[in-house]
């Protein structure tokens, strides 16, 4: 198994690029498959594990995919099949995303049904619910939830007991070949929804207000495959953010969206982070003494949830006292255990975490507990004192392209080894499915 190991105290200085959303990729995919002719081709495509994860779930439903050159290529024209096994959803709940499009073009979805995971239980109730209301039946038995749909879905007014992301994406597809009209309430906001829209609406459909809370949805017969480019991944940039100011550091993050990011923008600049919109992207300097602040996590436009552990690593750095409380997920606190190895100094009560700064921070060796833990105990790493070696990498790899790599090119003291302690080559990317390493360009 790979490791990262980092030796804290560099100052970052230099560019780095933000990559595609995964987060707006992964429905984006799905989504093709609304298209009964034409083909799909995906550009500014993350090659992350999640993305092949995708792409071999629409593989085994029979269409065609090829990823290349940071561009997914899909014709979904053929016959479809309409399952997704365990196997995908248990590596990536975002498999759920195929109901949507399945039961829209074909009166029939059958996936495994996913369970919890390491940030909290996850239920997919409101998904089932927008479904429901659009005339489908729900089957769950045997671990797969089955939908059922007599000809065309018909349009709904659904509210949504919360702003579910992917419970807005799935009904959102669904809605696009249903007959009639669909309005989702109380849905959610993110750039990742819009991008999602635009994707459909070039597509053929008729989607407005994504991006609001409230969104409609005017059914089409037909969609037809389109060329797209994904937006920049907030989250990723937001986590190169924290690497300039927890280092002290000077870092332009090319292509981040300030408009993404205001939430964490804010709160960098209460800590004394100077952050300035340049014509290219983001540009970050940290100050020599970082302030405690307190963050809440909320749907956005509120703090995002995705940066909640990377924060924290920020504000262990921070003098004063700073509290974290997170509303999203009830279990997003794994990754304390793995600060305190470190020598971190707070205390979990309720939702909340309660942070001493700054404190000691020591290099230890630490496990991912999920894919943001991941980023950010190597964030903690970059300014503790001495090795942090972190393990449990294919957390890491769901979401971040070579990260090692991109902060070794920005002057990190880092290097991410395989289990015989042998570099691993910083142009390829490890397959969590095989644990294989795969050539960064191809895969077809
Ligand atoms: C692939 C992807 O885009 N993942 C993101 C997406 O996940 P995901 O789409 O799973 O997150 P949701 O917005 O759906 O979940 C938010 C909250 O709603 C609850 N809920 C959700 C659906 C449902 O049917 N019932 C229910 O109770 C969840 O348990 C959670 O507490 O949004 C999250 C919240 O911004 C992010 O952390 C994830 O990175
Ligand atoms: C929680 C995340 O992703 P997912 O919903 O795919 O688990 C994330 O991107 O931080």
């Amino acid at each position: 198994m790979d490791k990262i190991i980092v030796k804290g105290g560099k100052r970052l200085n230099g560019t780095v690029k933000a990559e595609g959303a995964k987060n707006a990729v992964l429905p984006v995919i799905t989504a093709s498959m609304l298209a009964s002719e034409g083909k799909s081709d995906i550009t500014d495509v993350p090659v992350l594990a999640d993305v092949y994860t995708i792409n071999e779930v629409l593989r085994n439903m029979n269409a065609s995919v090829h990823f290349e050159n940071n561009t997914v290529y899909v014709d979904a024209s053929n016959e479809l099949l309409t399952e997704a096994p365990f196997e995908y959803v248990r590596k990536m709940r975002a498999s759920v995303l195929v109901l949507g499009p399945l039961l829209a073009r074909y009166g029939h979805a059958k996936v495994a049904m996913p369970g919890g995971c390491a940030i909290g239980s996850r239920p997919i109730d409101l998904h089932l619910k927008g479904f429901e209301a659009m005339g489908a039946r729900v089957h769950v038995g045997n671990g797969y939830v089955e939908l059922e749909a007599d000809g065309r879905l018909h349009g709904a007014k659904i509210y949504l007991d919360m702003p579910s992301v992917g419970a807005t994406e799935n009904i959102m597809m669904a809605a696009a070949l249903a007959e009639g009209k669909t309005i989702i309430e109380n849905c959610a906001k993110e750039p990742e929804i819009v991008d999602l829209a635009n994707f459909l609406n070039k597509m053929g459909a008729k989607v407005v207000g994504a991006g609001t809370e409230t969104i409609r949805i005017e059914g089409v017969e037909k969609m037809y495959g389109v060329k797209h480019t994904i937006i920049p991944d907030r989250v990723e940039a937001g986590t190169f953010m924290i690497a300039g100011a927890i280092t002290g550091g000077n870092i332009l993050i090319e292509n981040a969206e300030s408009e993404h990011l205001r939430s964490v923008i804010s709160k960098l600049e209460e800590m004394g982070v100077t952050v300035t919109d340049e014509k290219n992207g983001i540009r970050v300097i940290g100050p020599d003494k970082l302030l405690a602040t307190d963050i809440k996590t909320l749907p956005h436009p509120g703090f995002p949830t995705d940066m909640q552990s990377q924060m924290m690593a920020l504000m262990l750095n921070a003098y004063g006292t700073s509290v974290i409380t997170e509303t999203v997920f009830e279990n997003r606190f794994m990754h304390v255990e793995e600060f305190r190895r470190m020598n971190a100094k707070m205390k979990i009560e309720g939702r909340s975490v309660i942070i001493e700064g700054p404190g000691d921070l020591q290099g230890a060796e630490v496990a991912a507990t999920d894919l943001r833990a991941a980023a950010a105990l190597i964030l903690a790493g970059l300014r503790a004192e001495g090795f942090t070696r972190v393990t449990e990498l294919k957390h890491l790899d769901r979401g971040y392209v070579n990260f090692a790599e991109k902060l070794a090119s920005l002057g990190a003291d880092i290097e991410r080894v395989d289990e015989n302690g042998d570099q691993v080559n910083p142009f390829m990317q490890v397959d969590y499915q095989t644990d294989q390493v795969i050539p960064q360009l191809s895969q077809s």
